[in-house]
């Protein structure tokens, strides 16, 4: 269907209007964006990677006229500045892309704004169409901003369809059945999604809390063994807020910053419910640690460097695993750990403490991927201008947690007057705020690892 594809493109995306005429001429029928729409729709995956490279090369801003405008600028310099503007307000307006109409013309008709989102998800698949993507971006970010999100509670008063939604989009920690998602959004919980006119019923992103007496430092005690209390009997004790999962459920609103702007919002609602509430913190999960570690046991057992534990660490791995303190031991711990067979052994479980503490703080702290956390959710939280405040031993022992990240789990603080600058300085400076805790077990591992 190439040739319907060109034709198609050909009629529906209109050449933009000359300058003259910009604010004077109709808007294109409405059914060209419908017609888009369905061409789309009907198209398969590889097509509609094709579609969108073509639509993005072939139809987006007019190079030679913005070179042709940009020359006459040069040579309006010596002229006074009103003949200077104008030139500049055609350059600018040179500079956009044909397609950026079709995009604006969709958004208007009956769920063109959730058809643009899927679109941006498709796009964010193929790279060849970043100005595409960019445009795309841009347009939803004015679309999602704040004041334009209704902050929606789900209790389990709202329709099933929500919850059902919530329970499937829950990325962080798997709802396993009706009595788990009751469980959070039931007493001493709280879950909150952005929804928006444009796309009803969706929520957006979704944050689950728990609400405490003090900052958990285990996901046990807040997804499974909670006895179901009838109700909020005695909230004077809340005054803490546990983030303990955050997802967003639309692909194409990525880089969007839904989540950092619910959590602040939450943050506000939480305050003006619970006036006393004084410790908003974050109970993460680690992806990644585990998997980051095998490669550097694997990096290590090739270069025969027995390092990372300390002698006396090795030494005691290879008691209990029966092998010598060498490359043996490192074999022994690198099956121990993939197979998570470590935590069913107490003795284990106390020598390995200390050494995947202090490699668990490297990884979340020293870790890098261009100058940020290498960690995504790391980075994520110290965007926002959270702290890196506590790792917590034995806090997930699921064996998916322990698969993970060796059960550890981190508490990054929103300490709320500290945000905005510890924000500031990790975004332009990469600067990690971290607590004593952390540093010092990072500091243990440079000791020890000579990394
Ligand atoms: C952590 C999340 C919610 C951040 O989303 P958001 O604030 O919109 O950031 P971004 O997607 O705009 O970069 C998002 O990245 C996500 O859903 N991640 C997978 C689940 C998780 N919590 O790690």
């Amino acid at each position: 269907p190439v040739r319907s594809m060109e034709e198609i493109l050909t009629r529906v995306v209109v050449p933009l209007p000359t300058y003259e005429t910009r604010e004077k001429s109709p808007p294109p029928p409405e059914s060209n964006s419908v017609e888009f729409m369905h061409f789309y729709r009907s198209l398969e995956k590889e097509e509609k990677s094709q579609l969108l490279a073509k639509l993005s090369h072939d139809f987006g801003v007019d190079h030679k006229g913005v070179s042709e405008l940009a020359g006459k600028l040069l040579d309006t310099q010596q002229r006074d500045l009103a003949t200077i503007l104008q030139v500049e307000d055609r350059l600018r307006y040179s500079l956009t892309p044909r397609y950026k109409q079709l995009l604006n013309h969709i958004s208007r008709v009956e769920s063109g704004v959730k058809f643009l989102v899927d679109l941006r998800a498709d796009l964010l698949e193929i790279i060849s169409s970043k100005d595409l993507n960019g445009t795309l971006k841009s347009l939803l970010s004015e679309w999602f901003s704040v004041g334009l999100l209704r902050l929606e509670r789900i209790t389990w008063q709202s329709p099933c369809e929500i919850l059902q939604k919530i329970s499937q989009y829950e990325a962080v920690h798997p709802v396993r059945n009706w009595t788990d998602i009751k469980r959070r959004v039931g007493p001493y919980r709280r879950c909150y999604a952005f929804t928006h006119a444009a796309m009803p019923g969706e929520p957006l992103v979704v944050l689950h809390v728990a609400l405490t007496e003090d900052i958990s430092d285990n996901i046990q005690s807040i997804v499974r063994e909670f006895a179901t209390l009838d109700s909020e009997e005695d909230v004077s004790k809340v005054n803490t807020a546990v983030f303990y999962s955050i997802s967003s459920t639309q692909a194409g609103l990525q880089g969007v910053e839904l989540g950092n702007v619910l959590i602040k919002r939450v943050v506000r609602e939480l305050q003006s419910e619970f006036p006393h509430m004084s410790q908003f913190s974050s109970l993460s999960p680690i992806p990644g640690f585990s998997s980051w570690l095998q490669g550097l046991l694997s990096q290590h057992r090739k270069e025969g460097r027995v390092e990372l534990l300390t002698d006396c660490e090795w030494g005691k791995v290879a008691d209990v695993t029966n092998t010598t303190p060498d490359t043996n031991a490192l074999d022994a711990l690198r099956k121990l750990i993939s197979t998570g067979d470590w935590t069913r052994s107490e003795h284990l479980v106390h020598i390995l403490e200390p050494a995947l503490m202090r490699l668990c703080a490297w990884y979340l702290y020293g870790e890098k991927r261009r100058g940020y956390a290498l960690n995504p959710v790391a980075n994520f939280h110290l965007q926002n201008g959270a702290t890196m405040w506590r790792l917590n031993w034995h806090a997930d022992t699921s064996p998916r947690g322990v698969a993970n990240s060796c059960g550890i789990m981190v508490n990054y603080r929103y300490f709320l007057q500290e945000t905005t600058s510890n924000s500031a300085a990790y975004m332009h400076n990469k600067i990690i705020t971290a607590t004593e805790q952390v540093l010092s077990l990072v500091s243990q591992f440079q000791k020890n690892s000579k990394l």
